[in-house]
């Protein structure tokens, strides 16, 4: 193993110290931050996250709120229970746990978050204001990955990074986080031809497909910096990434794991953005 690994637990208890002080003090003036966890039908995987969530804001002092519905729910009662939150001044941010049966149009759902609480980033308001450089909430996953890089003190101007995915969660906005940050920026995705030539070309490769091994050994050039986003499980059942981890690790020069890289952190930026959103209401400079 030559790459030094960049451990998202570790990162994440940190932040989350400060999150919670943070919180303390906002509690101190008689507020106390809330979020709200949707969670329709009975996903086992789904139901691991949202209780993660949920003991994070424990964690930090924040106040949460999990409402779990049957999958027969309709889209206008979801609809209905997110106008609920959005007029609830408890409630400073609103998840509503993706994936959504297939009866439910997911993008509605979105846009019926009030952008004032939208946490997830995902309200196409936050995605203007995260393409235009005005301040929004955005996305945990790619902010996440930022804080890592950040961590580690990685400078990113003039640097060369690809990202391999173009989701609207991960993909697209990870490409505008960089680009902020001065990065040249490649996006690659199903429809590039020999992906090995542009990550051998990287000086940071962010992997968001979905799909194990889609970057190994010989598609990195000694030195960069892997930050691997995918969820997968292998035939064994264990949690895996996107990148071949055992081949990579002796190419890289950082690395994320899997599990304990990306994924805690996505949960340490909802909390952050729910804190965020809750300071904004007070009045509080954002930190
Ligand atoms: N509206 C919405 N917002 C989301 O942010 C959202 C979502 N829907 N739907 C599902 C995905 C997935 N996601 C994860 C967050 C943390 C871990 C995480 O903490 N993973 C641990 C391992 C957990 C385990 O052991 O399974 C780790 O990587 O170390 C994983 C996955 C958030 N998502």
């Amino acid at each position: 193993m030559t790459a030094q690994l960049i451990d998202g637990n570790a990162l994440s208890r940190q932040l989350r110290a400060d999150v919670a002080q943070r919180v303390q003090a906002l509690r101190n003036r008689g507020l106390t931050p809330g979020l709200a966890v949707i969670l329709v039908g009975d996903n086992p995987a789904s139901q691991v996250y949202v209780r993660n969530k949920v003991k994070a804001c424990e964690d930090t002092g924040m106040h949460s709120v999990l409402e779990t519905w049957p999958a027969t729910l309709s889209e206008a009662e979801l609809l209905a229970r997110v106008q609920a939150m959005n007029n609830d001044p408890t409630i400073h941010g609103i998840l509503v746990q993706l994936p959504l049966p297939a009866h439910i149009d997911a993008q509605k759902v979105i846009e019926a978050i009030s952008p004032a609480k939208d946490v997830d980033g995902f309200h196409v308001a936050s995605a203007g204001a995260l393409m235009t450089g005005l301040p929004g909430f955005w996305p945990c996953t790619p902010h996440g990955c930022m804080k890592m890089l950040e961590h580690i003190g990685y400078e990113l101007r003039g640097k060369h990074a690809v990202v391999i995915g173009r989701s609207n969660i991960v993909g697209k906005p990870m490409a505008l986080m960089l680009l902020q940050a001065n990065a040249t920026v490649t996006v690659c995705h199903s429809g590039t031809k020999d992906l090995a030539a542009f990550t051998r070309q990287a000086d940071v490769v962010v992997a968001a497909v979905g799909k194990r091994n889609v970057l190994t050994a010989d598609m990195v050039k000694p030195g960069a910096v892997v930050i691997d986003v995918g969820m997968n499980r292998n035939e064994a059942g264990k949690l895996c990434g996107d990148v071949d981890f055992d081949g990579v690790k002796d190419v890289a020069g950082w690395i994320t794991p899997v599990p304990g890289g990306v994924g805690p952190m996505t949960i340490t930026m909802l909390m952050v953005n729910t804190l965020d959103s809750a300071e904004r209401q007070a009045g509080v400079q954002a930190g």
